[in-house]
């Protein structure tokens, strides 16, 4: 299913570069605004256009569970994920209160909690209840993998078939920090400990437990660097595969998809490898505590916009970049030029 898709959309340098030239024009410093110049540039570049498109906008949440919880790597059980799916359509969760600031619709996908949720607000697209112990067996079978990506690649053209101008990505999953380092372990070829963090707030004990536990698991699959659907069902979970599929949707469709911490970071670095150079079509919103982003980051050309030291997810540095964008749509139509007030630079 995934060599039938049509490709990417190519990112436009006329619009990157007209989108520049705006902007050098606004009657400010050049370069004045730094990393925000930058991201309306990106946004141009995705959306090949410099009047941005930005005012209706979903998180999209892929929620699921894991089996590898059962080791002892997360500081809470995983009825945590099945609590926080429901909170959250409800409009308590983190993520939820940011999005309520930022003007942002919120859509939890089941796409593997363990429960029968019953609330018909959570998009029931469940694959099974959680992924099987990477200690015992691969998480899922290859099938699976495939069907998470089909999944996040379906929701995400729902959501841009209902007008959604702009995309950002978010998760729920106890224990998804476990798997996420596993990924990024493989697909980096970096050892488990330069990646591996506190998740959920873990005791130094617990963190080497973690870590341990991913090296097991690495090394009983042998998951293949070369085969991201390989890495994907040895290692991962299914809203990782959800979140891989939303990427390349919003990619396909000139649609800048937000990505937030860790574990988008994993789902990057599974996307670029099934489509090497995503990363010119994904907004970089935070850098996540975890300690393997920095290498993620370096590795895919990313320049986080903030830097907040969050360990949520959910979305929540995602959603938080949307302010960034309104303020930059608010200078790209209410700023002067420098022609408008007869200001030259001289250096
Ligand atoms: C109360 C609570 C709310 C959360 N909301 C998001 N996460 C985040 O933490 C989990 C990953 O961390 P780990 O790998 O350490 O389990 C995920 O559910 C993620 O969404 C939460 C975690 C907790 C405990
Ligand atoms: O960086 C993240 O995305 C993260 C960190 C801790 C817990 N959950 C998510």
């Amino acid at each position: 299913m995934l060599e039938k898709r049509t490709g990417l959309k190519p990112i436009s340098e006329a619009a990157k570069s007209e989108m520049q030239n705006k902007l050098n024009h606004k009657c400010k410093p050049i370069g004045g605004l730094g990393k925000l110049e930058g991201l309306a540039v990106k946004l141009a570049g995705i959306e090949g256009t410099v009047d941005l498109k930005t005012q209706k906008r979903m998180c999209l949440v892929f929620a699921a569970d894991h089996g590898v919880e059962r080791e002892g790597v997360s500081a809470t059980p995983r009825n945590v994920t099945a609590l926080q799916a429901q909170n959250m359509m409800a409009g308590h969760t983190t993520v939820a209160a940011m999005a309520i600031a930022n003007h942002c619709a919120v859509q939890v996908v089941d796409i593997g909690i363990d429960a029968d949720l019953n609330d018909p607000k959570v998009l029931d697209r469940k694959i099974r209840k959680g992924t099987t112990d990477i200690l015992d067996g691969p998480a899922m079978t290859r099938e699976e993998a495939e069907e998470s990506i089909q999944i996040g690649h379906d929701v995400a053209q729902q959501a841009i078939d209902d007008g959604n101008q702009i995309l950002a990505i978010g998760e729920l999953g106890i224990a998804n920090t476990t798997i996420s380092s596993a990924i990024i372990s493989v697909m980096l070829n970096e050892p488990v400990a330069n990646v591996v963090g506190r998740g959920s707030n873990i005791s130094d004990k617990r963190m080497l437990h973690k870590i341990d536990v991913i090296e097991e698991a690495i090394s009983k699959w042998q998951p293949d660097a070369t085969d991201p659907i390989d890495v994907l069902s040895k290692v991962g979970g299914f809203e990782i595969g959800g979140k891989v599929g939303a990427m390349i949707c919003a990619a396909e469709n000139g649609v800048p998809i937000i990505m937030d911490g860790f574990i988008s970071e994993a789902a990057l670095t599974i996307a670029d490898g099934l489509y090497p150079g995503i990363s010119q079509h994904i907004i970089a919103s935070h850098a996540s505590k975890e300690r393997g982003t920095q290498l993620v980051m370096q590795r895919y050309d990313l320049d986080p916009l903030l830097e907040l030291n969050m360990a949520v997810g959910e979305g929540s540095g995602a959603v938080l970049v949307l302010s960034l964008i309104d303020a930059m749509q608010s200078v790209l139509k209410n700023m002067n030029t420098l022609e408008d007030l007869d200001v030259f630079f001289t250096k």
